[in-house]
């Protein structure tokens, strides 16, 4: 009981916030802690998590803290790699659907927010794929960058080249937004405003994700 009096609880404006990360570890130790403290930060919020399920790498460590804290976990998983002996033991609640498509689409679905930790070409995949959409107007969901010890530094000094050279809206690259710290990342997302005209610019072609990810429509399979 004291220890509850004395813990910091924040309410916030997410329910639910999906965190993209790497299947791996990492060799520093600092993109571990960086997990687990993103975690807590989440469970101080009162925010639940939805990820790519698994129990492997920063994926593991991520959701473990957040289950660990009492919030809902939900992983996604395409039922190609549904086995223990691929995603290993889970934490929470799975939804298993048709593929990776499914997937991301699900995820976004069921998040306010999205947020990178470190990672590989998943990561990579998954982070660039909801700033595309938001880019789009499909969501106006914000996007936060982990930046652990400078990981992205290399990405986020591209995506200014992009700017530079005309290949990205200097509109668009407020899309991103960026923090060192799990506490400093939440908080600048809770104050994030998408533009207006991203939200207003939904494209006829992007209805279907659009459908899918606000919840008004799903054929998405799920088994469990
Ligand atoms: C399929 C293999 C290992 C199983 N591991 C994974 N389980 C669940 N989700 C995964 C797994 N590996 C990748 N993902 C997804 O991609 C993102 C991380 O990829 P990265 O390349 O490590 O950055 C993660 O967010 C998941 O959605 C054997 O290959």
């Amino acid at each position: 009981m004291e220890d509850q009096v004395h813990k910091r609880s924040t309410s916030s404006r997410f329910r639910r916030v999906c965190v993209f990360c790497g299947s791996s570890t990492g060799k520093k130790p600092s993109y571990q802690l960086a997990a687990i403290q993103l975690g807590h930060e989440l469970v101080e919020r009162n925010i639940d998590l939805v990820y790519g399920g698994g129990s492997v790498g920063l994926m593991g460590l991520v959701s473990k803290a957040v289950y660990s804290g009492g919030r809902h976990v939900l992983g996604v998983v395409p039922w190609t790699i549904m086995p223990r002996e691929i995603i290993g033991e889970t934490v929470g609640e799975i939804k298993s659907v048709s593929g990776m498509h499914q997937r991301k689409a699900e995820m976004a679905k069921q998040a306010d927010a999205f947020i990178a930790l470190p990672g590989g070409y998943g990561t990579l995949e998954e982070l660039l794929e909801v700033i595309t959409w938001a880019q789009l107007g499909i969501h106006d969901k914000p996007v936060g960058l982990l930046n652990v010890d400078g990981y992205y530094n290399s990405l986020l000094s591209f995506i200014d080249k992009a700017v530079d050279e005309g290949f990205i809206m200097p509109s668009a690259r407020h899309i991103i937004v960026s923090a060192q710290t799990a506490h400093e990342l939440l908080s600048k997302l809770e104050e994030y405003e998408a533009m207006e005209d991203g939200a207003e610019q939904k494209l006829s072609w992007g209805m279907d994700q659009l459908q899918q990810i606000n919840g008004r429509s799903s054929n998405l399979e799920i088994s469990r």
